[in-house]
């Protein structure tokens, strides 16, 4: 995992598609809509923040975006295809070089670490030994190698998330959807999660989506990089941002607003105003 992204080599070929695109989509579930004319695309290496109330519809956009939901109207494309109306048998394998960090980290308590990262690379039954030595290599990247032979019970509320971001790397995804990474988790925690998305996101620039209420974790995503000679995350000189993380915000199944830091803080939107103060 510490090699040059093969994922960036890969979407070189395809550097001005969107990994995936929302147009114009509605979902709902017999109701009002909880998806309300969605459009926005995330490009090669970028990664966009998605901020937003509960119950907005952010992490139904999440799960639209790798094909777990299908939009009644609209578009989804997803690494080139469209998935809107792909049956599951063909959106699968599409969905695997997608990874996925479910909310509270969703890990199977009755499997060790070692077999909830390998879930996936046992289902597809990748050799015993292929998948020990992967399996360390995502638990190192997050810092938990130690925790190989334990069971999600007895690891913190931190370590399991790390765990479950671990898992949705094992396959060197081409694109990251994280669903309140830091939903639930003390301040400092949490900050050690947005630490690690950041570390992935300046090693490998794999194309994200991250849904978080909390604004400081957006902030923090924004004024951040990994330094690797420190190995750990320092903030950028004053008044630069990485550029390569924009916002999407979202109320009631609609995106209010899609853009920079800098734009979403100088916003006359009077939601986000009252979203962000
Ligand atoms: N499978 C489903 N069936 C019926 N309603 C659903 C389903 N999934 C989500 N909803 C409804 O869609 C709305 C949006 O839910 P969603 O989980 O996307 O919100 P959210 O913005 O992610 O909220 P939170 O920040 O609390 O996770 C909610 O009213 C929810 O009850």
């Amino acid at each position: 995992m510490n090699e040059a992204p093969a994922v960036a080599m890969h979407q070189d070929e395809a550097a001005a598609q969107p990994v995936v695109e929302f147009r114009d989509v509605h979902i709902s579930f017999n109701g009002p809509d909880v998806l309300d004319g969605v459009s926005f695309a995330v490009g090669p290496r970028e990664t966009r923040v998605l901020l937003g109330p509960a119950g907005v519809g952010k992490s139904v956009l999440l799960k639209t975006a790798n094909g777990l939901i299908c939009p009644d109207s609209g578009q989804v494309v997803l690494l080139g295809n469209d998935i809107s109306q792909l049956r599951e048998r063909d959106l699968f394998p599409l969905r695997l070089r997608t990874g996925m960090v479910f909310q509270e980290g969703a890990l199977f308590d009755s499997l060790t670490v070692r077999d909830n990262v390998a879930y996936q690379l046992i289902q597809e039954e990748v050799p015993d030994e292929e998948i020990d030595s992967r399996v360390l290599e995502a638990l190192r990247f997050v810092g938990l190698e130690q925790t190989f032979s334990l069971f999600p019970g007895s690891l913190s509320g931190g370590m399991r998330r790390r765990v479950a971001i671990a898992r949705a790397l094992i396959r060197q995804p081409e694109l990251l959807l994280y669903d309140s990474p830091t939903g639930g988790l003390d301040p400092v925690t949490s900050t050690t999660i947005i630490e690690l998305i950041v570390k992935q996101r300046d090693f490998y620039r794999t194309p994200s989506i991250m849904v978080t209420h909390r604004l400081q974790d957006a902030f923090t995503m924004c004024t951040h990089r990994f330094d690797s000679d420190k190995g750990a995350m320092v903030k950028l000189p004053e008044g630069e941002t990485d550029q390569n993380t924009t916002f999407l915000m979202m109320n009631d199944g609609k995106i209010l607003f899609d853009g920079s830091l800098h734009d979403l803080v100088h916003s006359e939107d009077p939601f986000v105003r009252e979203f962000l103060e």
